[in-house]
């Protein structure tokens, strides 16, 4: 019975999918220093892939470029790799899935469900905003590859937290606010994930 009990349970693991410059990068430390998540951010992990000279490197620094998605196939063995490497098992993954095909081959290839999905939600006008004064010299930060990854974000990951949102998944946050407001939000539903899985921990000392 216990053993059952016991394989049923998956890691804490979530998604966090949410539009460009509404806000990921800025909490995360947040939530990684107040919750123990180790933070894996897709974008962070192939701009590193770019940096490293795989062999890979060209067409995934075209497709930023771009402001497309890269396949799935390079980003799910970057996530794979990272996450392998890393003892914890509480991961807070970023920017990921960004489409279906994300979705559908990372759910096949690790059959891991999120516990939760976590959606900052934030007017496209505050984003290109956020986006445009974030200063960190990436190439996608131009008003001209900022739309097409509006676009992207409209017709591609959109469509994904319906999906998780028909499920109940979805945590959605109003990312509009200022970053102390949106840090409340946050903490107030890992606060609450917390609490649900001290509760099925305590089946196991009371099986
Ligand atoms: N709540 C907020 N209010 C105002 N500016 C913010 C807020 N959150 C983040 N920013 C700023 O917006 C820019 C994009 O934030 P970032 O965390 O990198 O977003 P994401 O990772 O979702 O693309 C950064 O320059 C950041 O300082
Ligand atoms: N799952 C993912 C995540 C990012 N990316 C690529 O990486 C770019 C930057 O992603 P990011 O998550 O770092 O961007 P922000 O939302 O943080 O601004 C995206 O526009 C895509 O081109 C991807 O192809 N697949
Ligand atoms: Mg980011």
């Amino acid at each position: 019975q216990m053993e059952e009990h016991q394989s049923t349970r998956s890691p804490l693991s979530l998604f966090w999918v949410s539009g460009p410059g509404s806000g990921k990068g800025t909490q995360c430390a947040n939530i990684v220093e107040h919750f123990g998540y180790t933070h894996l951010s897709a974008g962070d992990l192939l701009r590193a892939e770019i940096k490293s000279g795989s062999e890979n490197g060209t067409m995934i620094q075209n497709m930023i470029k771009e402001g497309k998605i890269v396949p799935s196939e390079v980003t799910i063995k970057l996530l794979k790799r990272a996450i392998e490497e890393n003892g914890n098992d509480k991961f807070l993954i970023d920017g990921f899935p960004r489409n279906e095909e994300n979705r559908a081959a990372f759910e096949s290839v690790t059959g891991v469900q999120p516990e939760f999905v976590l959606f900052f939600d934030c007017s496209e006008e505050e984003m290109e905003k956020r986006l445009l004064g974030r200063n960190q010299g990436r190439e996608d930060d131009n008003i001209e590859t900022i739309r097409k990854r509006f676009k992207v974000y409209m017709e591609s990951s959109l469509p994904v937290i319906e999906y998780y949102s028909a499920k109940g998944k979805v945590k959605k946050i109003d990312a509009t606010r200022p970053v102390g407001e949106v840090f409340e939000a946050v903490k107030a539903i890992f606060t609450k994930a917390w609490l649900d899985e001290a509760c099925v921990s305590s089946l196991d000392f009371f099986p």
